[in-house]
């Protein structure tokens, strides 16, 4: 690091020629490692070289200047044990010297010397040396103030550097304007959220880039506003930001503004995913090894990066909510937003407005800044539609549009605002009998079943119960920080034989409640549901079914097993024919007659 005179040596060097031409005598100026910063004459030659070896502590002339932070005259240098001895070699020739600290702050930061090389000088340096000493002061003044000017520069480009760099790397927009409107500033994010370059954006007038806004009140009345929703049109899309706006005060006037801004849209998504109890969902946490849910998910991989609306039916509790999460997770909208709404849930009168949002001042009592709908949220992610059965017809239309269009129109709003969300819709309802009775409309129907999944049903896919069970076991002695071993073999047999009209959802109640009643370190049947319990009492044991029930009950379970292993294909169904050594017709006849068929909506 070069030493603070070092910094400025050009200016130094022009003081010591100034003196030198007042004074008629050679200056010689160093700093605080006595290397020469400047000088005059005869020093010029050892400018940037060392003093005194630079060793402060020899005790001689600059060395003590430095360590006494107090002037000395040398009147006689040749004679003075205190100075340089090199001058006793003729190593220099100089024969008197009237030094004094340069203080800065305090503390001495080198020395300023003025040199007598002839006689003649000498006698001028000795009659005029209090002068001259005070000559020597007021140029030390002159430098000290040189110095405390560039340390100003300095901090004052560090600052502007550091705040530069802020500015630059800030996740919000900013813009600053002159006092009449002109920007002169804006940042990276500012270039992206308004799709235009600096170089476009620097010296237009606002007004031309974000007509009608209110920054430009600011100039006049000097008010700060905060989190403003303000409405642009950037590249033809209607746009809302939040805004904050601050003036620039100069000593007398406001001299310009300057804005952060962000996409509202960002804001809330933020939001969400902050406050969002969501969780991670994948593929692997659909559980169960099953030929019918196997083929689910194996479908679902597959269309899991394509846009096409998907809806998944099924009997309440299948796993339709947790699948539509595993799909936006294993598809390429992964990193946005996953929105749920439940159609069935909300009250109609609100349902609309959670949808699709609403503008300011849309109907009494609507806040001021109007409301970001699901469908706006979801942008750039899917919204999960769940129980759209439930939709109201009035609402059905609007969705139908949202799908055909891919806009939006908020309620009370103008105009249309785009969108790019997948939509997974779900229902436990038989769509199509509602859709003859006319109480869903057909065109919504075909829309939303562009690619249609059918979760099984639990009672269909028995053979997920026990690892279903040992994963709601794991799950629930967890939360409830219990140790139990495992399920008695007795309770594995009656929940495998349940029939779960409420699917997962149910086991996992039954489990989380067996969980807790239990004392023992196996969960014994006594501790599940009395609902279930009550459910095996009145139960006609599987041992007096009749023989062709058994029977009918081996042929399905065989039949479902196969379907899993060939596929539904003709190719597969043919080999499962063969397999069973009965014609096509029967195989088909047969699948039927179990309602096996339907899973072929799944490949
Ligand atoms: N295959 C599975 N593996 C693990 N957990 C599951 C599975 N399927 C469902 N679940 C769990 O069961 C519960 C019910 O699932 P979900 O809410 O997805 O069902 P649904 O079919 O959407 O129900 P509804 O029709 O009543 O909305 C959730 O807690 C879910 O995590």
């Amino acid at each position: 690091m070069s030493s603070r005179l070092m910094e400025f040596q050009e200016q130094v060097q022009e003081i010591a020629a100034a003196i030198s031409a007042a004074l008629k005598l050679d200056t010689e100026i160093v700093d605080e490692t006595m290397t020469v910063v400047a000088g005059t004459g005869q020093i010029k030659k050892r400018i940037n070289q060392k003093e005194e070896n630079g060793f402060k502590e020899a005790g001689f002339l600059y060395g003590r200047v430095l360590t006494t932070n107090r002037p000395f005259i040398i009147e006689d240098a040749r004679n003075d044990p205190h100075y340089d001895p090199s001058v006793l070699t003729s190593e220099t020739e100089e024969i008197a010297e009237i030094c004094s600290p340069i203080r800065y702050q305090g503390k001495a930061i080198g020395v300023i010397g003025l040199l007598a090389f002839t006689v003649e000088q000498q006698k001028q340096l000795i009659e005029n040396k209090y002068y001259m000493l005070e000559f020597l002061g007021q140029m030390e003044k002159l430098l000290a103030g040189k110095i405390a000017e560039q340390e100003a520069i300095k901090k004052l480009l560090l600052t502007t550097k550091q705040l530069n760099t802020i500015i630059e790397s800030i996740h919000e927009g900013i813009i600053a304007i002159d006092e009449v409107g002109n920007i002169n500033q804006v940042n990276p994010t500012a270039e992206a959220l308004l799709g235009q370059t600096r170089k476009t954006l620097i010296g237009r007038h606002l007004s031309d880039i974000l007509p009608g806004s209110p920054m430009l009140e600011v100039l006049t009345t000097g008010i700060e506003y905060k989190e403003k929703e303000e409405r642009y049109e950037i590249n033809g899309v209607q746009t809302d930001f939040l805004v904050s706006t601050s003036p620039i005060r100069g000593e007398q006037r406001i001299i310009g503004a300057v804005a952060s801004f962000r996409k509202s849209a960002d804001v809330h998504k933020l939001a969400y995913s902050m406050t969002s109890l969501q969780r991670i969902s994948s593929m692997g946490e659909v559980i169960g090894n099953s030929g019918p849910l196997k083929k689910v998910k194996e479908h679902a991989l597959k269309v899991c990066n394509s846009k096409s609306t998907i809806l998944i039916t099924g009997e309440t509790g299948t796993g339709k909510g947790l699948l539509a999460m595993a799909i936006h997770n294993a598809g390429n909208r992964r990193e946005g937003p996953f929105i749920t709404i439940n159609c069935g849930a909300i009250p109609e009168s609100l349902l609309e407005s959670e949808l699709f949002g609403y503008d300011s001042g849309a109907f009494t009592g609507a806040s001021r800044q109007g409301k970001i709908g699901k469908f706006e949220l979801a942008d750039k992610g899917t919204i999960f539609l769940d129980e759209i059965g439930d939709l109201p017809l009035h609402l059905q239309i609007k969705l139908l549009h949202v799908l055909q269009h891919k806009e939006i129109e908020r309620i009370g709003g103008t105009k249309a605002i785009p969108i790019n969300v997948r939509v997974i819709a779900a229902t436990n309802k038989n769509l199509e009998q509602m859709v003859s009775e006319g109480e869903f409309r057909a065109d919504l129907y075909f829309r939303l079943n562009v690619i249609p999944m059918t979760m099984p049903s639990l009672r269909e896919r028995a053979e997920d119960i026990p690892i279903l069970m040992q994963h709601f076991l794991k799950k629930h002695l967890k939360i409830a920080n219990k140790y139990v071993e495992q399920f008695e073999e007795e309770t594995v047999a009656l929940l495998r034989e349940y029939p779960w009209p409420g699917n997962i959802r149910e086991l996992e109640n039954a489990v989380e409640y067996a969980v807790n009643m239990e004392s023992t370190t196996r969960i014994t049947p006594a501790s599940l549901p009395r609902r279930i319990l009550n459910w095996k009492k009145t139960k006609r044991p599987s041992s007096q079914l009749s023989l062709k029930k058994r029977i009918q009950i081996e042929e399905k379970r065989i039949l479902s097993q196969l379907l899993g292993k060939y596929g539904t294909s003709v190719s597969g169904k043919k080999l499962m024919a063969q397999e069973l050594d009965i014609s096509l017709a029967t195989l088909y006849r047969k699948l039927e007659e179990y309602d096996l068929l339907k899973y072929e909506k799944n490949f």
